[in-house]
């Protein structure tokens, strides 16, 4: 099954560093292309979540090689130091996965500017910051890459109340298109996958905090379904193929049809009062004190 689409050790000798690769759809992500061959690096701020993710995909596959970086990409010199690291003990990496990301839903008025950051540093500059970190040794080897970002559907049809998010998201999209033109001529690849919802708990904590019944967004889903993490897995392995040589600059959707049909999320938060945003709040907040000291 898990190689149904794709020769057994397509990704053998290739390496690959996902950020947020130790949780949710990165950890899919990685498990795929580990799966294949590749010799996989995550990224991600917890140690502890990193070690278990390299220990179950070792566990899994035990010829794979994987390696845990616990850095925050909000910081531009931690991020240069790993992927120094990566360089100077492993070689380099031959593709990006941009996944690591935060979020929560607030009405906008009500962000804090310290929130607007914790999301935007994370999501537009530590983006920027790996990119840079990891292309410019590509181009100063003359070693061809392939990069791709994990964005969302709302990179078209904005979103209200994850404005933060959404503007970010947005600027990764355009990273990607620009520097699919600039970078192009080093052989480097930029493809992005904007997908709908494909539940993790990571993400419902954040943006579904009381209501865990999907049933809704099945049955308006032209597909009726959600996402999987096959649905990412198999993408993303696509998109790096080192064949796919002229598949550049593209952001594909990844939602069975939903945002044609259905246009933004969250519509259903205009309903709530104060009230049900407090409570949303106070939930979203116990959820990252809970894992962060976990
Ligand atoms: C379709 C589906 C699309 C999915 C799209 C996604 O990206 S889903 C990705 C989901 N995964 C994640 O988000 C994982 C990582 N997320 C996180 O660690 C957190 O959620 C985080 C983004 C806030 C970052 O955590 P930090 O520990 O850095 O931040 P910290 O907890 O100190 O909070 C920073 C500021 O944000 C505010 N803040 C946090 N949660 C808030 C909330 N629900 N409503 C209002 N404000 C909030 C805090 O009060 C604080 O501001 P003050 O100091 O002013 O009080
Ligand atoms: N799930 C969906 O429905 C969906 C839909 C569209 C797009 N996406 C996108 O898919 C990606 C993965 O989301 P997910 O649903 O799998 O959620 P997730 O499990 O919460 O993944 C986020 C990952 O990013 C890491 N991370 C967060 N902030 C970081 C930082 N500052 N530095 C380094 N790592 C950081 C987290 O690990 P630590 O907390 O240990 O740092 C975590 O592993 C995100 O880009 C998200 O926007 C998800």
């Amino acid at each position: 099954m898990q190689n149904q689409i794709f020769s057994d050790n397509l990704f053998q000798g290739q390496r690959v560093l996902v950020t947020g690769g130790g949780t949710g759809l990165g950890l899919a992500m990685a498990e795929k292309l580990v799966s294949l061959g590749a010799q996989v690096h995550l990224c991600g701020r917890r140690q502890h979540v990193l070690e278990k993710a390299a220990a179950n995909l070792q566990a899994s596959f035990p010829d794979s090689r994987v390696f845990v970086h616990s850095v925050d990409i909000r910081n531009s010199d931690k991020v240069d130091q790993m992927v120094q690291q990566i360089w100077d003990e492993h070689g380099g990496v031959d593709a990006l996965i941009n996944n690591a990301a935060g979020n929560f839903i607030c009405p906008t008025e009500d962000i804090s500017i310290n929130g607007f950051k914790a999301i935007t540093e994370t999501v537009l500059n530590g983006t920027f910051y790996v990119t840079q970190a990891v292309g410019k040794r590509w181009i100063a080897t003359q070693h061809p890459g392939s990069v791709v970002s994990i964005v969302v559907t709302w990179v078209w049809t904005g979103s209200p109340f994850v404005v933060p998010s959404a503007m970010s998201k947005s600027a990764v999209d355009t990273m990607t298109k620009s520097l699919a033109i600039e970078w192009g001529r080093h052989g480097i690849r930029f493809n992005a996958i904007a997908p709908g919802v494909i539940p993790t708990e990571g993400a419902s904590a954040r943006l579904r905090p009381t209501e865990s019944n999907t049933d809704a967004l099945v049955s308006q889903n032209p597909m009726q379904r959600l996402g999987q993490f096959s649905d990412i897995a198999n993408l993303a392995t696509f998109l790096l193929c080192p064949e796919n040589s002229w598949l550049n600059g593209q952001t594909i959707a990844l939602d069975g049809g939903d945002w044609l049909a259905n246009g933004a999320y969250f519509k259903q938060y205009f309903e709530w009062d104060k009230n049900d945003w407090q409570v949303a709040r106070e939930r979203i907040q116990a959820r990252t004190a809970s894992v962060a000291q976990s």
